[in-house]
């Protein structure tokens, strides 16, 4: 497996955020991560990044815990929900500054292609539009190699050209039998996706499966009204 978590509870203060998430991530396969706004999904993807430490509880990246050893940071592409990168730099200067950060095998070029980002690579940081910034974070995050892609939120801002891009090329990734974990409150885009479901209620996993077992266990029509049934009713998965 790709990812093991066992028993992770993570607090803000009094706030109980994550309760016990115990998960078992595959690899080769598309996991969405959804749940109501505040359900933790965040909490739990920068948990596994050595962003957030958590009160309790274990997480193994690639069969090593990740306590202690900042190493596996190296096999994760993730792509943050709101990047923060100094506004005064241009494009490209940022996408070398990374790649001198990652310091690993980089293939930037048929990406700034495929998003179109030719016109763009003088421009600072500050005068793009939210979309093309989204996309210049988007070559960030697929221009290296690595078996784990983290994508929080990723079609934010996109038009349907580069909406149509990002999923062709998270299809190709998986193809390559990476592991792909995406936030997104986008069902659609989630319902063309994903091969797994993951559902965050009130810090605990409330329902794991493949959208056939979610529609069959809700009774409901569809995906969206399936996700919606978890929120207002359901039982335990
Ligand atoms: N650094 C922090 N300090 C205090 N509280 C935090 C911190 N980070 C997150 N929280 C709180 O933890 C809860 C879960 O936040 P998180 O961002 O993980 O939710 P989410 O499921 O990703 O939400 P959304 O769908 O809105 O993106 C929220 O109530 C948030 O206010």
């Amino acid at each position: 497996m790709t990812i093991e978590i066992k028993d992770l509870h993570k607090n803000f203060g009094k706030n109980q955020i994550l309760k016990g998430i115990d998960l078992t991530i595959d690899e080769g396969h598309i996991y969405a991560i959804l749940g109501p706004n505040g359900s933790g999904k965040t909490t739990l993807i920068k948990s596994i990044l050595g962003m957030v430490i958590p009160n309790k509880g274990l997480i193994a990246v690639l069969d090593k815990p990740i306590k202690k050893d900042w190493r596996y940071r190296k096999k994760i592409d993730y792509l943050p929900q709101i990047a923060n990168f100094p506004p005064n730099i241009k494009v490209k200067e940022l996408i070398h500054m990374i790649k001198d950060l990652r310091n690993s095998p980089s293939a930037e070029g048929e990406l700034i292609a495929l998003f179109g980002l030719e016109p763009f690579l003088n421009k600072k940081l500050s005068t793009l539009s939210g979309g093309t910034k989204q996309k210049v974070n988007i070559v960030l995050t697929f221009m290296f190699d690595s078996p784990l892609i983290i994508l929080d939120e990723p079609t934010t801002g996109l038009d349907p050209m580069a909406l149509i891009r990002l999923k062709e090329l998270i299809q190709r990734e998986k193809a390559q039998g990476k592991t792909i974990l995406i936030t997104s409150h986008i069902m659609q885009f989630v319902e063309e996706m994903a091969d797994k479901i993951l559902y965050l209620l009130e810090g605990e996993i409330y329902f794991k499966g493949n959208i056939g077992e979610l529609l069959e266990q809700t009774g409901e029509p569809d995906f969206e009204h399936a996700i919606a049934a978890l929120t207002t009713t359901g039982s335990h998965a």
